[in-house]
């Protein structure tokens, strides 16, 4: 059976660009994660893709998976359910491929409870001024959501101490090289590592 691949969670504030980094990553031509597709209630906004950038689903549908323990997180966000499927993430990391998830806090937080082995990278803003001009600068919601969106992110930043890394996105490439650094360092941790070298040593 190959290695179990490594459970990369990125999270941080609502716009600080996580959306963007994750996008940029998936684009480069030298990655090599797997992309866990989040499940949402959320309305498809144009554009988006069924499947690629989440499974729609009704609040209903959403809760009988719930009760069905098929989500490995899920998290209540303004006002919409945001998970992550169970069997997609066991599987893919019994292939030893790494997953990587893009997910608001709480949900990050659950992971973390679950998968304590998992490598948690922070995306922070350069500062609060800029995070609100993105969230206003990207266009997709009320004055009334972005106003609650800052709010939970003043909350969500007090959050990184539960983290591994913390990335600032000043610049994107700048970002995604650093995020593509954490996990190269990553897999040659020695706690990592031990096991196929206490094998080799055996078979000697
Ligand atoms: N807990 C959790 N959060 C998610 C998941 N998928 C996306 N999110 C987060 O939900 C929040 C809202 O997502 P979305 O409505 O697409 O807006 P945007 O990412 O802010 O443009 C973002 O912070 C996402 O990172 C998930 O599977 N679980
Ligand atoms: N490094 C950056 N510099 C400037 N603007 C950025 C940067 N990263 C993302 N943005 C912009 O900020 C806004 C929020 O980004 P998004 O990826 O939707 O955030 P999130 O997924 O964290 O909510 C978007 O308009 C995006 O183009």
């Amino acid at each position: 059976m190959p290695e179990r691949g490594l459970l990369i969670v990125l999270s941080g504030p609502s716009g600080v660009g996580k959306g963007t980094v994750r996008k940029a990553i998936f684009e480069s031509p030298d990655n090599d994660f797997e992309y866990s597709v989040s499940m949402t209630t959320r309305q498809k906004r144009p554009g988006e893709v069924e499947g690629v950038d989440y499974y729609y689903r009704t609040r209903e549908e959403f809760e009988a998976l719930i009760a069905e323990g098929k989500m490995l997180e899920y998290a209540e966000y303004v006002g919409n359910y945001y998970g992550t499927p169970l069997d997609y993430v066991n599987q893919t990391l019994d292939e030893g491929k790494d997953v990587f998830l893009e997910i608001e806090v709480q949900g990050a937080k659950k992971v973390k409870e679950q998968v304590p082995d998992g490598v948690f990278i922070f995306l922070t803003p350069p500062d609060l001024t800029e995070l609100k001009s993105r969230i206003v600068g990207r266009g997709t919601d009320q004055l009334d959501v972005i106003e609650k969106r800052m709010e939970i992110a003043k909350k969500e930043i007090e959050m990184m101490t539960l983290y591994d890394y913390a990335v600032v996105n000043d610049s994107v490439p700048l970002a995604v090289e650093k995020i593509k650094q954490i996990i190269k360092s990553e897999h040659l941790r020695v706690d990592r590592v031990i096991d196929s070298y206490l094998k080799m040593l055996k078979e000697l």
